[in-house]
């Protein structure tokens, strides 16, 4: 297979070693807007941005900084009390998110992560950490999504929250320094589908490895909790399709693919070598570029999406 060609998001993908230093670095920078310990927290985005969350949620609970709830914007349970908001948006205008934070202005504690400081999140939520050095310009979402992460887990490590073998984000860099240059495997890059499988805090990275896919290459994907797999979803495993995990494999189901004839992956998985799952979220995101530009389709320009959805309520 020819080497793709160095698409914006390609630049973007390959950048994210660079940027997960810079943020790691500069974490104590952010501190004012970031949970504190012991505050229960419910953290909200949109698309690669709300699955970003339900990956932090599960740090952070699991690393005993405190209890925390993932939702998407648009689904945030009004009437529950929380101590603090953290919205995630890279672009700082999706309306499912500003609305949210219009909503509870003043009745709690709102924060934001955003890359881009010349919007309207600035003004509604309390704090803000602005990433901008890691924002795109791609529609879909790669580093802005990873260096949130590196972010959040940072600063977990910082106050001494990681959870048990989460690995110290200098280890992590290392990794992602691996993923960028890592050769695909042919096999997977022929596939006709893809299964994500995750748990704990992987759960968000393989539900956001499957929209990477879905968002740049119109591939069929599916994602589920590593656990879910042999209530249904191996039904759809075979020849020439792959089931993805990220992180620790739970036993046999390596085995389990096998029997039915598909592709595992487990790059993050018990291997002596093995990544780290968010430098493993890097093989999906270059893999999606393989299969769309295998298609035909370019990247930096995915079919019916937009950068950021900004709905116009005059029409509702
Ligand atoms: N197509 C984009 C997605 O790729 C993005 O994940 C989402 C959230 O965007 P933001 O993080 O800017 O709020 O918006 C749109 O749906």
């Amino acid at each position: 297979m020819s080497a793709p060609d160095a698409c914006r998001t390609t630049l973007e993908i390959d950048s994210q070693p660079e940027t997960w230093r810079r943020v790691t670095d500069s974490v104590g920078g952010f501190a004012a807007a970031l949970p504190r310990r012991g505050e229960r927290v419910a953290v909200v985005g949109c698309g690669t941005s709300w699955f970003m969350a339900l990956a932090y949620a599960q740090l952070r609970e699991s690393g005993g900084h405190g209890e925390t709830d993932a939702f998407a914007a648009s689904e945030f349970p009004t009437g529950r009390t929380y101590d603090r908001v953290l919205a995630i948006t890279r672009s700082g205008t999706t309306t499912e998110v500003l609305d949210l934070l219009a909503s509870v202005k003043g009745t709690v504690p709102t924060a934001a992560i955003t890359a881009d400081p010349k919007t309207e999140v600035m003004e509604l939520a309390d704090a803000v950490a602005v990433l901008d050095f890691a924002d795109e310009e791609s529609v879909v979402q790669t580093r802005f999504a990873t260096t949130v992460i590196a972010l959040l887990r940072a600063h977990l490590e910082a106050e001494g929250a990681l959870p048990d073998g989460v690995l110290p984000m200098d280890r992590a860099i290392a990794d992602a320094e691996r993923a960028v240059a890592t050769p695909l495997a042919p096999e997977v890059c022929a596939a006709e589908q893809f299964t994500f499988l995750g748990t704990g805090w992987t759960y968000g990275l393989a539900l956001e490895a499957g929209l990477k896919m879905r968002e740049a290459a119109g591939a069929w994907t599916e994602s589920y909790p590593a656990m879910e797999y042999r209530h249904g979803p191996i039904s759809i495993t075979g020849p020439g399709r792959v089931a993805w995990l990220f992180g620790a494999a739970p036993q046999g189901l390596a085995d389990d693919v096998d029997r039915v004839g598909g592709t595992f992956v487990a790059a993050s998985g018990d291997a002596a070598d093995a990544l780290d799952p968010l430098a493993d979220l890097i093989l999906a995101q270059r893999l999606a570029v393989v299969i769309a530009q295998g298609r035909g389709y370019d990247p930096d320009r995915p079919r019916n999406l937009t950068r950021s959805v900004v709905l116009d309520h005059g029409q509702d």
